[in-house]
């Protein structure tokens, strides 16, 4: 029997059916996702313009820096809402995509924060993204559980659990099996609408202490951004009835426009924010496409491009000294590194670096780090502990009045470093089996020890297209070769040559390592560069149901 969705007028389900998708897709949900939609499309239309514009003012070489025209309110003393007790310590965050078991193991892993994320870790197939609106939902009611039958083990929440933060996608993404009044909704729209309504009440009633629910803000470019997410909350806070300034939000900064707005966007987020957060790896990626028609401004070899780089470390210091003066978190990000199981001597030595990424951020002030792996935070939580002691946070104890006059030279330094042909190797090593990863469903995957998203694997492909574009000596290995694309496309041959060797020739056959190749190979060779890597990928996911041209 064909089953289909209840949807309010102009809405169209093109998803598959599914009776547990169906308990998240009522039609109460979706009229609250399609009034929000109605609400700001335009807003966000003029949003992404507004983007496309200052990208082509950065291609005719303007740099990006503050505001004039802010001035007064990055001047002026004015402070955030208060922190709501619910979120005042979040020593350690852990982050992984909303899949039921680690879901579970997040909740119980000991952080004091999970960060559910429908962005950069997860693969926004249909089936993902509804299935980590039920996983959610169940979470917040307590009810979660998972059945391993392979392992025959059963997962249970335990006491306490981790504080649940939710990440919705970024602004650019379309939701393309959800239509209102024929047109793909915002993907944001729908992850925030979904898991608000019907989680607000249970949240608020036994996790936020009358907060909530807290939230996580993705590759914001400006202000105005924030100040649409802050009518969304408005708007969502009025039409269930609760208190406005219930709802609270971390922005991530981790675009390089948005360095220049951190008070902007607290200013606009003000009666809504929980602080911001360094999102170091899409940082990156943003420093290059930022400075994509800057010849002057090449990346050395991405593994070089640390939080130490005088850019990087100015970027996380005017973080924490524009938290700390309006009287919010900032926290910290992302190290790559994750356990390697078989081999205890590299295991320690990347627990090292995570241990000293950590002391470098609380000790320059962050209120809090992220771990992407459970058995990082003993490591991160002992670093944290030892600094800051029974505190919850550094808000009022470390001001870092000495970062207030970092520079606008300070915050687009040029990263120093070389660049090799092994670089050049790994990036598209790592880009190609990244993107077959998320082909298949998976948005974060263990790569060469280290953990891949979609925030790394945009580093390694603009990178890649930068040093084609212009045609860089890799001399960082002596080697002294010039990228060009037959030097890119044996590259490839090799690089993928080596996968199949890694992976097997079955493997290599089912998985989606060609059509990874394909989109990758494109983008790096595009004679202007993609926006986005999961913009085109997104076309191979979408799933139309009954079966059609799904192509947006
Ligand atoms: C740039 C950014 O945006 S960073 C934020 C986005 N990125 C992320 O959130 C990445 C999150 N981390 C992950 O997805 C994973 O840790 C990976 C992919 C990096 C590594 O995964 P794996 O190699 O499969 O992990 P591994 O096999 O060691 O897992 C061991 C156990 O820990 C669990 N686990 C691993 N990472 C996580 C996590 N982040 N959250 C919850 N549980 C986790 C696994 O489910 C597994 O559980 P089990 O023993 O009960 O079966
Ligand atoms: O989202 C985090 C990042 O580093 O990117
Ligand atoms: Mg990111």
């Amino acid at each position: 029997m064909e089953c289909y969705y209840d949807v309010p007028e102009g809405v169209d389900i093109r998803g598959r059916y599914d009776a547990e998708f169906a308990k998240i897709l009522t039609k109460d949900a979706l009229k609250f996702v399609a009034e929000l939609q109605r609400e700001f499309r335009n807003h966000i239309k003029y949003a992404l313009e507004k983007r496309r514009e200052a990208k082509r003012r950065y291609n005719e070489g303007a740099l990006p820096g503050f505001d004039p025209a802010t001035r007064y309110i990055r001047e002026k003393e004015w402070v955030c809402a208060p922190v709501p007790p619910a979120a005042a310590d979040r020593k350690v965050e852990i982050t992984g995509p909303v899949e039921r078991k680690m879901i579970i193991n997040a909740l119980n892993s000991g952080a004091k924060v999970f960060m559910a994320d429908f962005e950069d870790a997860l693969s926004p197939s249909w089936e993902n993204l509804m299935r980590g609106q039920v996983n959610l939902k169940d979470a917040v009611d307590a009810t979660i559980s998972f059945h391993d039958k392979v392992r025959n083990r059963v997962y249970k929440l335990n006491h306490p659990t981790a504080k649940l933060f939710v990440r919705p996608r970024g602004w650019h993404l379309p939701e393309a099996h959800i239509f209102i009044d024929g047109e793909p909704a915002t993907g944001c729209i729908v992850d925030f609408g979904l898991f608000f309504y019907h989680n607000h009440s249970e949240f608020r009633r036994t996790q936020g202490a009358g907060f909530g629910p807290f939230f996580y803000l993705p590759k914001m470019e400006h202000s105005r951004e924030a100040k649409i997410w802050n009518s969304v909350f408005e708007k969502a806070e009025k039409v269930v009835g609760i208190e406005r300034g219930s709802i609270r939000a971390t922005v991530l900064i981790e675009t390089l426009p948005a360095v220049f707005q951190m008070n902007e966007i607290l200013y606009e987020l003000k009666e809504h924010s929980v602080g911001l957060n360094c999102g170091r790896w899409d940082y990156i990626f943003s420093y290059v496409k930022t400075f994509q028609a800057h010849p002057d401004r090449l990346l050395p070899d991405r593994v070089q491009v640390g939080m130490t780089q005088h850019f990087m470390k100015s970027y996380s210091d005017l973080l924490i000294r524009t938290c700390h003066r309006r009287g919010v978190h900032a926290m910290g990000g992302m190290a790559a590194q994750i356990p390697i199981k078989e081999d205890p001597v590299a295991n320690e030595l990347a627990l090292e670096l995570v241990r000293k990424d950590k002391l470098r951020e609380v000790k320059a002030g962050h209120d809090g780090t992220w771990a992407a792996h459970p058995g990082l935070i003993p490591a991160c939580m002992e670093v944290f502990n030892n600094i800051m002691g029974n505190a919850p946070n550094q808000i009022e104890t470390n001001q870092r009045e000495d970062a207030a006059n970092i520079t606008e030279e300070d915050l687009l330094q040029t990263p120093r470093g070389g660049r090799t042909m092994e670089g050049l190797r790994l990036n598209t090593r790592v880009g190609i089996e990244y993107v077959a990863a998320w082909l298949s469903g998976s948005g974060s995957v263990p790569l060469y020890n280290l953990m891949e998203d979609a925030a790394t694997a945009e580093i390694s492909r603009v990178q890649n297209w930068q040093w084609l574009k212009y045609g860089v000596e890799l001399n960082g290995d002596e080697v002294g070769v010039r990228v060009n694309r037959e030097v890119f496309g044996r590259v490839v041959e090799e690089e993928m040559a080596r996968i199949e060797k890694e992976v097997g020739k079955e493997k290599l056959k089912k998985g989606m390592y060609k059509e990874a190749c394909k989109i990758f190979t494109r983008q790096c060779t595009s004679p202007t560069l993609d926006d986005f890597l999961t913009l085109e990928a997104y076309n191979y996911i979408v799933l139309h149901h009954p079966r059609e041209s799904s192509k947006l």
